[in-house]
């Protein structure tokens, strides 16, 4: 059973603080040795005592993570899988890159620019645009300042009229000139109303921001708030979308791979958080290990872990997350019918495929030499279809998208069914939430903040430096 607790007893807080930093600054200096590995054998008298305790290695505990490091904070993450990540994972099968999920890294996020060496991430770059399936045929939709020879095809393909393609630049230039913070303050609908309420077409909405803004949130109904796709909308109109060439792990890996040694403990799932309110928390693995932090918890975990852990400290209504089914499949390279490095999306309103793409298009290194890789993206998780079934039903559908000869000889690698793959962030939203939970507690995640990598990195910080505000240990 997951318990949390607080001491109801008051107690005069800023004298146990005092104590607290005398003895951080103590742990400052013992730091690398105050942390353990389940492998490694520390030297410390008192290994399972740090500083801070982080739970969750997804971005936004490595952020979490990150901004202590560059204190001198120390700390210890416990993450409950076998690699740092969450969401952002990627599996070697048969010598293919598979992201868990269909995954793009815009570069334009503003975070991931302070935090991530983009240059060593080998970043492979997607066309600024899509390829739209309607009408048994392929229609471009490119961004005309990157791709100004196709934006003529642009402005007279069915996708939408000619005034829709004015509407977007239009809508371009307003969410250019806000600030990321009024775009998360501003007054939000549904994006399906703000995208009716700007003007676009029926026909605009279907073929095309429903499968690209509904891949992207995984929610082709388009209930996402308006205040996250003005934030992506801007980010794609500044950045370009991209995959790490080691495949989307890259990106928290390299985020670990900056830590102090030892500070981050694999495979180790905390089953209970008990915090006073002096700050002092003991967190309790599974297998029954204690660790003690002086200075307080950052719960880094996603949002319904968060809520079986912290039962009824949470507050607000949790939502139905959003789902998704990614399916890989190999081909010979002759068996990639296009080599564009686009994302193809179908606005034919029929099927179950949402958008795919040949992902050695993008990235060669997604595959070994001579084979293509090609990931295929539902929304939803199809709980009630078998894998064979589903399988089934892609090839069929792309077999009308490229020609049944050329999919049928694809070969089937892995699915991916995603039960939480985005929280879901329909209106009301609150995506500037305040990290506090109480005395010594704090949480971050993709649910606090933009369901996006960016989000989680940015709430990341915010607790860290709430943690750090109040602890007295820095001025923020
Ligand atoms: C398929 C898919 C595609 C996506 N595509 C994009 C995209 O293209 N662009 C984009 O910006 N965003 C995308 N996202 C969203 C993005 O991945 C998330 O917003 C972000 O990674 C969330 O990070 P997080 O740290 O908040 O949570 P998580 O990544 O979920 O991290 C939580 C961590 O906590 C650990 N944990 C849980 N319980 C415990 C416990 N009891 N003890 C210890 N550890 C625990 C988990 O193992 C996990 O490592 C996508 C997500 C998915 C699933």
């Amino acid at each position: 059973m997951i318990t949390l607790t607080f001491p109801t007893l008051s107690t005069t807080i800023s004298a146990s603080r005092h104590r607290r930093r005398r003895h951080l600054r103590r742990l400052i200096f013992t730091s690398r040795l105050s942390t353990t590995t389940p492998t490694s054998t520390s030297t410390s008298p008192n290994p399972n005592k740090t500083g801070v305790i982080i739970i969750g290695g997804g971005l936004s505990g490595l952020a979490a993570a990150t901004k202590l490091t560059s204190l001198n904070i120390p700390f210890l993450l416990l993450e409950s899988s076998d690699a740092v990540g969450g969401r952002v994972r990627t599996d070697v099968v048969d010598g293919f890159l598979l992201d868990r999920g269909f995954q793009i890294f815009i570069t334009a996020y503003p975070e991931a620019q302070k935090l991530l060496d983009y240059e060593s991430l080998q970043l492979q770059t997607f066309y600024s645009g899509a390829k739209v399936f309607y009408g048994n045929t392929f229609h471009t939709v490119a961004d005309p300042l990157r791709h100004f020879s196709d934006s003529l095809p642009t402005l007279v393909n069915p996708i939408g009229n000619f005034f829709d393609k004015l509407l977007v630049a239009i809508t371009r230039i307003k969410v250019l000139i806000k600030s990321d913070e009024e775009i998360f303050s501003s007054e939000e609908v549904s994006t399906i109303d703000l995208l009716r309420g700007i003007g676009f077409s029926e026909c605009m909405i279907d073929r095309f921001f429903r499968p690209f803004f509904g891949g992207i949130f995984f929610d082709r109904e388009l209930e996402t708030t308006s205040r996250l796709f003005e934030f992506v909308f801007k980010c794609l109109a500044v950045g370009t979308n991209t995959l790490p060439a080691n495949g989307i792990s890259a990106i928290p890996e390299q985020l670990a791979g900056k830590l102090p040694a030892g500070s981050v403990l694999l495979n180790s799932r905390v089953c209970s958080v008990n915090v006073g309110l002096d700050s002092v928390a003991n967190v309790e693995l599974e297998n029954g290990e204690v660790f003690r932090s002086e200075n307080g918890v950052i719960l880094a975990v996603e949002e319904p872990e968060a809520i079986r852990l912290l039962g009824r400290k949470m507050k607000g209504e949790f939502k139905e997350p959003r789902k998704t089914v990614c399916l890989y499949f190999s081909a010979e390279m002759y068996q990639i019918p296009f080599k564009d490095p686009v994302l193809y999306i179908n606005g034919s309103g029929k099927g179950i495929v949402n958008n795919m793409f040949f992902a050695t298009n993008v990235a060669p290194s997604y595959g070994p030499p001579g084979k293509g890789l090609v990931s295929v993206s539902l929304i939803g998780l199809f709980e009630d279809v078998s894998d064979e079934d589903l399988i089934a039903k892609v090839v069929k559908e792309l077999s009308d998208w490229f020609g049944g000869s050329v999919v049928g000889s694809w070969r089937h690698l892995r699915t991916y069914r995603i039960g939480f793959a985005q929280p879901n962030q329909s209106p009301p939203t609150d995506l500037m939430k305040d990290p506090r939970l109480g005395p010594g507690l704090y949480m971050c995640g993709d649910y606090l903040t933009s369901a996006t990598f960016d989000g989680a990195l940015v709430s990341g910080k915010r607790a860290a430096e709430a943690l750090l505000k109040d602890e007295a240990l820095i001025k923020v």
